[in-house]
């Protein structure tokens, strides 16, 4: 770690805390992930790993190296200076339909395109990433169009038992003075089953939806030619 100057901290997840460095020589920034060594690093962690590393698109952060210090594993990569989501939307207001689509357009060829990944990644047969993935670019969505999390009881948002109840009975509602267009709802509508098995697959989930139609389009020739 001696390559990097610590500059300060830049927030904490559910496996350790995230720093902003600064590579020494070329002056680049970085965030590192440092993980504590011991049983939180299990395999999980370590197919992560090797996804990220695997994986190459300009939607998603890029992994540098995973180094090891006495303490704590450090993954270090590209730092993403933009902040959260939730956080601009606090300090901004929601997006219009046109600019979730935008950026909604940007997530999913991040996630959905299997153009960027890996034959390691694909051949993981028990790798079942994608329904997860559908249904949090869902909640992107309606975080982007609404300006609050789908599932949290508006009048009592901080109750976690409350939240899990209403993600596993899918529900959620818009808010009346959100004003979406019928598609769009449609389109959260097919996002937001409780069955797996009923989980359309993202490709025809979005090509179903004329909101998102020409952007998707787009994004598709440009992944299949
Ligand atoms: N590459 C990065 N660039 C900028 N900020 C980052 C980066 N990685 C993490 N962060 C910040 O640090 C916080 C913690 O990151 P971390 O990845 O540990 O947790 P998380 O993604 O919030 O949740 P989880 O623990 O479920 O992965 C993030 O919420 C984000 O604010």
């Amino acid at each position: 770690m001696e390559r990097y100057e610590i500059l300060k901290d830049i927030g904490s997840g559910n496996f350790g805390v995230a720093k902003l460095v600064r590579d020494k020589q070329s002056g680049e920034l970085f965030a590192v992930k440092y993980i504590e060594r011991g049983p939180k690093i299990d395999e999980h962690v370590e197919r992560e790993i090797m996804n990220h590393r695997s994986l190459k698109h300009p939607n998603i952060i890029r992994f540098k190296e995973v180094l090891l210090t006495p303490t704590h594993l450090a993954i270090v990569m590209e730092y993403a200076a933009g902040g959260e989501l939730f956080e601009r939307i606090c300090n901004a207001g929601r997006f219009s339909e046109d600019e979730a689509s935008f950026f909604f357009q940007q997530l999913i060829s991040g996630v959905r395109t299997p153009a960027y990944i890996a034959p390691e990644v694909l051949s993981k047969k028990e790798y079942d990433g994608k329904i997860a993935d559908v249904w949090s670019c869902g909640v992107t969505l309606y975080v982007m169009l609404v300006g609050a999390y789908p599932f949290e009881d508006p009048e009592d948002p901080r109750n976690f038992r409350k939240t899990i109840q209403r993600i596993l009975s899918v529900h959620y509602s818009i808010p009346d003075y959100v004003r979406l267009s019928k598609d769009c709802k449609h389109l959260l509508s097919r996002i937001f089953v409780a069955d797996p098995e009923k989980v359309h697959t993202i490709f025809n989930i979005f090509t179903s939806s004329s909101v998102f139609n020409s952007v998707l389009h787009m994004t598709l020739n440009r992944n299949l030619s």
